[in-house]
């Protein structure tokens, strides 16, 4: 059984590519990271910072979270992020993604002990 720790790390985290991320980045990774089973995730984001760093946020500038909790937390700096986005022609099970490579603070929803990232909010 996957941990809500571990699920963030398999959604949103992704320590080794590069910045200069190929156009079909997301439509790859999407479904190497599972987030094609069933139906196609909408919007995903993978962050290309290493684990600690993004496990570091929790400890940063505490912000409300889109549902209202309070346990949401910014990033101090930019990270390199990119955003898979489902594009309107796609069909089930071929899940196209426009893969956006941008460099955004990061929100994210900490929760346990360890008080670790198991939601990603937002990126700003
Ligand atoms: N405060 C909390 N504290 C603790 N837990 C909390 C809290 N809030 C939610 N969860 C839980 O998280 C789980 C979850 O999957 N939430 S999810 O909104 O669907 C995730 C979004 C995100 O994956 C993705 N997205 C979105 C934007 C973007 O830039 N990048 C990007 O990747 O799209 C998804 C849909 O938006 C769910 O179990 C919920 O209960």
């Amino acid at each position: 059984r996957e941990s809500q720790a571990q699920k963030f790390i398999r959604q949103h985290v992704d320590p080794v590519s590069n910045p200069n991320i190929s156009s079909s980045y997301c439509n790859q990774m999407m479904r190497r990271r599972k987030m094609t089973k069933g139906w196609c995730k909408q919007v995903n984001t993978f962050v290309h910072e290493p684990l600690v760093d993004v496990q570091a946020v929790c400890f940063q500038g505490n912000v409300t979270c889109k549902d209202g909790q309070s346990n949401c937390h910014k990033s101090n700096s930019r990270m390199s992020i990119t955003d898979c986005r489902l594009t309107n022609g796609s069909k089930y099970p071929n899940c196209a993604y426009r893969t956006s490579q941008k460099m955004r603070h990061i929100i994210v929803a900490c929760n346990g002990t360890p008080y670790v990232p198991v939601h990603f909010d937002a990126s700003v």
